[in-house]
């Protein structure tokens, strides 16, 4: 969080309202053998809701980031994590760091795709309060406030 911090230069505490000492969610993901690829989706496309998502993928990849009209392929590379930023801190860096558009293909490896995400996300109910009043490279950051609830 205080490298994130850095990236928006703003004091290295302003996001630890974030709680990432809560409990974050664990998820596995198990994407078995598909005989025909090319007419069904591992995941569809989507950006992750909360704060931060830290992945850790197998090798056979199948990940890819939309990058304008493009789809990216994530490249493996072993033991890497893949950080992706989240619609909350979209929201609360005031646009600086975009939530990543991404989806996972569904794969004719006999061998199963298997990914571990955590994902961080603010608690429900809390009142997250963030970058107010902070210049966050040059621009006032015009959002005080977030609520978060469970619909
Ligand atoms: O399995 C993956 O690598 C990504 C899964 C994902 O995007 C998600 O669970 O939100
Ligand atoms: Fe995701």
């Amino acid at each position: 969080m205080e490298l994130l911090c850095e990236g928006l230069r703003v004091e290295k505490g302003r996001l630890k309202e974030l709680s990432f000492s809560e409990a974050p969610m664990m998820v596995g993901n198990y994407y078995p053998y598909c005989p025909e690829p090319d007419l069904t989706m591992g995941v569809k496309s989507h950006t992750d809701p909360g704060a931060l998502t830290i992945l850790l993928p197998n090798h056979i990849g199948r990940l890819q980031v939309k990058h304008g009209l493009e789809w990216l392929d994530v490249e493996h590379v072993p033991g890497a994590l893949v950080v992706n930023i989240g619609d909350i801190l979209q929201i609360l860096s005031n646009d600086e760091y975009k939530s990543v558009q991404h989806r996972v293909l569904a794969s004719s490896s006999v061998e199963p795709r298997v990914s571990v995400g955590v994902f961080f996300h603010p608690s429900e109910r809390k009142l997250v309060w963030t970058l107010a009043g902070a210049d966050i490279a040059g621009q006032a950051c015009s959002l005080s406030t977030v609520h978060i609830y469970r619909l």
